[in-house]
């Protein structure tokens, strides 16, 4: 995908809220400072795929983070279904019958990002959930096979973006989520790095959700991370 040209676009805002009403007032808090918003199923199960719809609408960007998994027949019939809200992503796990489902479905317009390894996962993690590879070889041979099956975009920590990037080439999306600004909380991310950190790492856009949301100037914020990104 070439660049975008507004610095605004790097930076895609979480709305994990329970309700659209506090979703619309963060958004017009946040007024021009942000393009890009996700909607997870905090809010997609609170009437928010209707507010992502309204939003792509009205000329933000959207990004829908299902994170779908299921077998193919029902990833492709849901992918399909996705489509028709106007989104410019939408994720599935990084498992290769889901993606090429996925791959299937995609409607034009709408690209598929496929999550790696989540962000709140160490290697302890991965060896709880009967993994025997590390994080960050586990998230590499994902990201080998998304591209490989075609998909447009890899959900990773910006900790493991130059390996991704070697592996998938210039021309597939890099997006970070466990971001934090220097001095906020963790919260629970485990592989988080700072939005210079990642922007100097080749990440194609950041996913930042509570650093805002429960910010006393959520607008500021956004503008701080946006300008940090531009002078990595
Ligand atoms: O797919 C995602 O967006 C995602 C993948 C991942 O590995 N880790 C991760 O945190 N996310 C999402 O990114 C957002 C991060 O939110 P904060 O931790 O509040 O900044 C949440 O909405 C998560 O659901």
């Amino acid at each position: 995908m070439p660049e975008s040209t507004d610095p605004r676009d790097r930076l895609i805002v979480a709305l994990d809220l329970p309700d659209v009403g506090q979703a619309e007032r963060l958004v017009a808090r946040i007024g021009d400072a942000a393009t890009f918003y996700k909607i997870g199923y905090r809010l997609a199960y609170a009437g928010g795929l209707d507010f992502a719809a309204r939003l792509a609408a009205e000329g933000k960007k959207t990004f829908l983070d299902l994170k779908l998994h299921d077998i193919g027949n029902t990833v492709e019939e849901g992918v399909r279904s996705a489509s028709a809200l106007g989104a410019t992503f939408l994720t599935v796990h990084a498992y290769p019958q889901t993606m090429r489902a996925a791959v299937r479905g995609r409607g034009a317009g709408l690209k598929i990002l496929a999550v790696t390894v989540l962000t709140s996962y160490d290697d302890a993690d991965a060896a709880e959930a009967g993994y025997a590879l590390p994080v960050a070889d586990l998230v590499a041979r994902r990201a080998e096979q998304a591209a490989e099956i075609g998909i447009d975009g890899i959900v990773c920590s910006a900790a493991e973006a130059r390996a991704v990037r070697t592996r998938i080439g210039a021309d597939r999306l890099i997006v970070t989520p466990g971001i934090r600004p220097a001095g906020t909380e963790a919260g629970d991310q485990k592989r988080v790095m700072t939005p210079g950190e990642a922007r100097a790492a080749g990440i194609d856009h950041v996913v930042v959700g509570r650093p805002i949301t429960g910010a006393d100037d959520p607008r500021a914020v956004a503008q701080r991370i946006v300008a940090e990104m531009e002078g990595a």
